[in-house]
């Protein structure tokens, strides 16, 4: 009896490989066999391998071609021309749920119901278009100011070296829990010497950990591990995230008692309000909690990476670093005050952020979307109902066919060019992605990252400690420094 259930077993199990490789609706796409045998191949690249799994689709497209079939009804795009139709606005089809998750509160980043995600972004975005960015100037420029106010306490003495990674991060938590709740958390003040204090340890716990929260293995050995050892769990580090942003609630939903209406500008107070829209209703706490966990999550690293990356491209070029402070010589005053509108008149900033965006790739792993009833059409390709696919958008940033000399930092690039070369470079560029889930925070990122920028520059000379060298990368869902640190050395000009 047993020896035929093994043998059934083995025939179904036979009998099923079969179908996946050579008869599904996707065997037709070219790919490895493997990935079209089991999911457990892409998990292998990103989980056991740590984070490989985006350059290991570059290398399969090197063979296979500009689409590729790496799981069971998984398909990877990398032709530039694509990318907008993949993330293009009004798709049938929504985010992968086995790739974002199933949380019971889904915030505005994980929701993968079209429709609900459709009426939460609605009212989100009147807190994060242009014209609210520019009311809540005054927010980042006051963190902008604190921060050079902390960073000339500690590089008097010339040269200083600061991890900027944490720096971009400790500026970018503040602002963003001003931002959304009212209160800032203090994570410039929590460390006395730099820009290492306990929130920035947590979340970069959280990235350290990433891979271990993946494997079921891993998470199966340390809770074995732990049952027999006898001691209690040792107090997890991500748990102190997390206190942090249901804190922010707490302490929130006690100061709005206090607080007139029109005195209360935050994320938080649109979405506890009724009426905003037609279809939505206040949040409950445990959404809020949700929602403002997912916009720190989202936001922190994010722009803790664009900026300091960018800040490391430009210590490392001296001729880009005079051209820019030369530039910031011009607007002495107001450079924070303005709002984003300003900028427009710092073309050198401008092109230097832009070659920051492109080189950082702090989100260039692929966005995996599902196919609807109808399918979706790609370019010339049709894939049908229940596909998994998405694209990564290294193959625009990167590609020798709109940027010459795609692997170098070159801001003239975007100024003195020619206008088609420049209008298709702008058309390929995608920090925040495209379409109904391209990022919600994106233009209030461009303006801390605008203002921190011409900041820094404004006083400070920039250097790299040791030879230059590639920023060392480990890609998560974002793309992070390794060990968390950028580190330049910096002095008063
Ligand atoms: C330079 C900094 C940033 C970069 C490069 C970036 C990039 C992105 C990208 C590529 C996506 C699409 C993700 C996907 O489709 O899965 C996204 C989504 C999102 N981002 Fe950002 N982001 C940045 C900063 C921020 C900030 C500061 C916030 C905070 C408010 C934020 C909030 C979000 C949210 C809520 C979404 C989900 C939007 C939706 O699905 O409707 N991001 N971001």
């Amino acid at each position: 009896m047993t020896s035929f259930i093994v043998l059934l077993t083995l025939a179904v199990g036979a009998l099923l490989a079969f179908w996946r490789v050579y008869l599904s609706p996707w065997a037709s796409f070219p790919g490895p066999k493997l990935g079209a045998l089991t999911s457990w191949y892409a998990w292998y690249w990103q989980v056991y391998k740590k984070g490989q799994l985006t350059s290991h689709l570059e290398d399969l497209h090197e063979v296979y071609g500009p689409v590729v079939r790496y799981g069971p009804k998984h398909i990877h795009f990398n032709d530039p021309a694509l990318y907008k139709e993949i993330y293009r606005w009004n798709p049938t089809y929504g985010k992968d749920p086995a790739f974002y998750g199933t949380p019971r509160y889904c915030s505005s980043f994980r929701e993968t119901s079209i429709e609900k995600h459709a009426t939460r972004r609605q009212v989100l975005s009147r807190m994060f278009s242009p014209t609210a960015v520019r009311q809540r100037m005054p927010i980042i420029a006051q963190h902008c100011d604190k921060m050079l106010q902390k960073l000339s306490g500690l590089t008097q003495a010339g040269y200083t070296k600061v991890n900027v990674f944490n720096l971009s991060r400790s500026v970018a938590a503040d602002v963003l829990s001003a931002y959304i709740s009212g209160a800032t958390f203090g994570c410039m003040d929590d460390d006395e010497k730099g820009f290492d204090g306990g929130f920035v340890r947590a979340i970069q716990h959280t990235s350290d950990t990433y891979f271990d929260d993946r494997n079921p293995f891993l998470v199966r050995w340390r809770s074995i591990k732990q049952r027999f050892s006898g001691h209690p769990p040792v107090m997890d580090e991500t748990l102190n995230e997390l206190i942090f942003s249901d804190g922010l609630v707490e302490d929130y939903l006690a100061r709005r008692e206090s607080l007139a209406e029109s005195e209360d500008q935050s994320v938080f107070s649109i979405l506890l309000r009724s009426g905003v829209t037609k279809n939505f209703n206040p949040l409950s706490k445990p959404e809020l909690i949700a929602e403002g966990r997912s916009l720190l999550a989202a936001g922190v690293n994010t722009v803790g990476f664009t900026l300091s990356a960018t800040l490391y491209y430009i210590a490392r070029d001296k001729n880009v670093q005079l051209n820019l402070q030369t530039e910031l010589d011009v607007y002495q005053t107001g450079i924070a005050g303005d709002g984003p509108k300003q900028f427009a008149d710092l073309p050198y900033l401008a092109a230097c952020i832009k070659e920051g965006y492109r080189l950082s790739g702090t989100v260039k792993c692929s966005l995996p979307r599902v196919a609807g009833k109808q399918g979706a059409r790609v370019g010339d390709y049709f894939v049908p109902e229940g596909t998994v696919f998405g694209m990564g958008s290294g193959a625009c940033h990167l590609s020798p066919g709109v940027f010459e000399k795609p692997l170098e930092f070159m801001p003239m690039r975007w100024i003195n060019n020619d206008p088609g070369k420049i209008q298709a470079m702008n058309a390929n560029l995608h920090p925040y992605s495209r379409g109904p889930r391209e990022c919600l925070g994106k233009e209030l990122a461009h303006a801390v990252i605008c203002v921190i920028i011409a900041g820094l520059l404004q006083k400070n000379t920039l250097a790299i400690p040791g030879t230059a060298k590639e920023i060392d990368r480990i890609s998560t869902f974002e793309t992070l420094p390794r060990e968390g640190r950028i580190d330049l050395l910096i002095r008063p000009r």
